[in-house]
């Protein structure tokens, strides 16, 4: 048997094209050649269970080897193999079946991936690092010849009978000058790694040394465990994702963890994806402990599809808000050869991306109402992604918003409807509106949340990066209901009310305790207020007023508030005109009202980290020279 022919192609030569075309994603040729002997071996077991197929098949495996000195890869299977007549309908003709097409659109084409996609080129990879490639194959089919194909890049090829003397397929592949990397065992072990660890026949590549310690008797002189050269298997074939959750106990979920991110801490839980309809989807979904370095979190999502890995970007599969989980995905309704355009566009896609969503909040809630307490400890991590959601996503709002929790200043945790009871009592404004108070700084807030405390009001904790958005997502979500920055203002007049209260100074005697302040503090961006406070709340105040410290927050963060942002810090000095330090310094004489005024404004300042530089050491000398 021999035959010479021409590749069925209607365009001169599509190889330059590819080889030029695939260049930058040249790895993925042992992918794509490991899947096809992936599927040639189940093909066979497949024949076989069906009972097309009698003869025996013998353990499953797909070897990959190379030759350094004969700079060859091979790829082995023992699979279904083919006839020499398969070989000219599968490899010949069937891969170039869009070739015409392929040819007037490869210049748009973007990426490696989207092109062997779309024309099924998987097989003709190989020859973006190979001047030729050969096949020898031996068919699976009763009294079937082994047949070689042989071609060098050319639309020329060469059928001739082949030597193959078991059933199965070798691909052996004469890597090119460009691609001599390739013949390096780190380097195939890598590719392999990353591409074929979780396929479901068992890939050998080369062998490895093991100890056979039982082998060692007690007495024996030479404790050497004796050693054996075993297959070096790269794959594990049945990874969990493909098992179902009731053969899995925690610590098989912790193990492949641990196995895909080894210098992780240990997730908070995870989520088992299961799906059958519309779409067929499996994974495990980890939450992670979140660190600060969130960018080097993301992107830790592998995508596989019948258990081949695709990649770790899978923005569009996954909602915006779940990049930071961890885990795979495995889905045979995305194409092994995925490009991102195509994924914008594909309707599965989106469906799972939304599945995923319902999926995690789903998880959330169960954990929420079986276990509040371990939830609530694990709430610093998950609320970072339900936040996240929730603000991003008004479905995931909806779903979120009766296991969310506040927590306040006292470690206590509320849900949205407990904490609105809770406070609805004290918290309500002359208008009727609920004002929630925050701080973002307990330390630096402390004198503010105590007054506050004293009051019996709530102060909630809103110290996450995250939480200036979720303020805004809390205001416009929650009916009659405004945030406020524990230091907002002065505790009184925190939240607006009708009560009012006297002031024990006469109209004159306030106007001179402003101005004695005025001149004592003399700073332009300080507005002084003489009011009449509880006794009981500190004589002097600093705060900054609630919309103008977020709108300069906003253009500090690029907000386009620049007008805010270019104006200078301004503050509201609030003096207690109730506060028997005030009546006093009113008492003083001239030199000594001034001092008193300073060293009381001073003590606000400091009290909240304001007091800095000359003004501090001014401070401290005067302070030394009171004592
Ligand atoms: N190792 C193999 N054993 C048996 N048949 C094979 C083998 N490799 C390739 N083939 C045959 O050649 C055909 C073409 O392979 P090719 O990789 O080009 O495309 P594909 O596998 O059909 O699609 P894809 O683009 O997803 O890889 C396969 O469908 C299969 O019939």
């Amino acid at each position: 048997m021999q035959e010479k022919g021409s590749i069925s192609i209607h365009t001169e030569n599509i190889f330059p094209i590819i080889k030029k075309f695939l260049y930058s994603d040249n790895e993925i040729f042992l992918r794509e050649l490991v899947s096809n002997a992936v599927d040639a071996v189940q093909k066979i077991k497949r024949l076989s269970s069906l009972g097309q197929y009698n003869g025996a098949i013998g353990e499953p495996l797909v070897e990959v080897s190379f030759d350094e000195a004969a700079k060859t890869i091979t790829i082995s299977d023992n699979g279904i193999g083919m006839t020499a007549e398969e070989i000219k309908k599968y490899i010949n003709q069937i891969a170039f079946s869009g070739a015409e097409e392929f040819v007037e659109k490869f210049k748009d084409a973007k990426d490696a991936n989207e092109l062997i996609g779309k024309f099924g080129l998987g097989f003709y990879s190989a020859f973006m690092v190979s001047d030729k490639v050969e096949i020898q194959t031996l068919s699976y089919q009763e009294g079937a010849q082994p047949a070689r194909w042989i071609c060098d890049g050319s639309t020329e090829f060469e059928i001739t009978e082949g030597d193959r003397t078991t059933r199965g397929t070798s691909i052996i592949l004469h890597v090119n000058a460009d691609s001599q990397e390739f013949l390096d065992k780190y380097k195939l072990q890598g590719i392999l790694d990353k591409y074929c660890k979780f396929l479901p026949v068992p890939i050998k590549f080369g062998t490895k040394k093991e100890y056979d310690y039982d082998s060692v008797a007690e007495d024996a002189e030479d404790k050497k465990p004796k050693e054996k050269e075993v297959d070096n298997i790269i794959n594990d074939t049945t990874p969990i994702w493909t098992k179902t959750p009731s053969e899995l106990k925690d610590e098989d979920y912790l193990r492949f963890y641990r196995e895909l991110y080894p210098m992780s801490e240990e997730p908070l839980f995870w989520i088992h994806l299961n799906v059958d309809h519309p779409f067929t989807l499996t994974g495990v979904l980890y939450f992670p402990k979140v660190r600060n370095d969130m960018e080097f979190q993301r992107n830790k999502i592998k995508l596989f599809s019948r258990q081949v890995f695709i990649t770790d970007e899978v923005k569009e599969i996954v909602p915006d808000f779940l990049m930071l989980l961890h885990g795979v995905i495995d889905s045979p309704d995305i194409p092994l050869n995925v490009s991102r355009s195509f994924l914008q566009a594909d309707g599965n896609v989106k469906k799972i991306n939304s599945h995923i969503s319902k999926k995690v909040a789903d998880k959330l809630a169960e954990l929420f109402r079986t276990d509040r307490k371990a939830y609530e400890s694990k709430w610093a991590d998950i609320g970072l992604f339900v936040k996240y959601g929730m603000i991003s996503e008004d479905k995931f709002y909806d779903r979120a918003k009766d296991f969310a929790l506040l927590s306040n200043t006292k470690e206590e945790y509320y849900t949205l409807a407990e904490y609105k009871d809770k406070i609805e009592p004290l918290q309500k404004d002359k208008d009727g509106k609920l004002v929630y108070l925050y701080t973002n700084d307990p330390a630096r807030q402390d004198a503010f949340i105590q007054s506050a405390d004293r009051k019996g009001y709530d102060v909630l904790l809103m110290n996450s990066p995250i939480d200036n958005h979720f303020i805004h997502t809390l205001e416009r979500k929650l009916d009659q209901t405004t945030m406020k920055r524990v230091d907002a203002d002065v505790v009184d007049k925190l939240i607006a009310k009708d009560e009012k209260i006297e002031s024990v100074l006469t109209e004159s005697e306030t106007t001179s305790v402003r101005e004695i302040f005025e001149k004592a503090i003399s700073k332009p961006n300080m507005t002084v207020k003489v009011e009449a406070l509880g006794s009981e709340e500190l004589p002097v105040t600093v705060t900054m007023d609630e919309f103008m410290r977020r709108m300069k927050d906003m253009a500090a963060m690029g907000g386009g508030m620049s007008f805010y942002g270019s104006m200078p810090d301004s503050y509201n000095v609030s003096i207690n005109s109730n506060h028997k330090l005030v009546s006093r310094i009113l008492k003083a004489d001239g030199t000594e009202q001034g001092r008193l005024a300073k060293q009381a404004f001073d003590l606000a300042m400091l009290s909240q980290g304001m007091l800095t530089g000359a003004d501090l050491t001014e401070f401290v000398n005067r302070s030394v020279s009171m004592i």
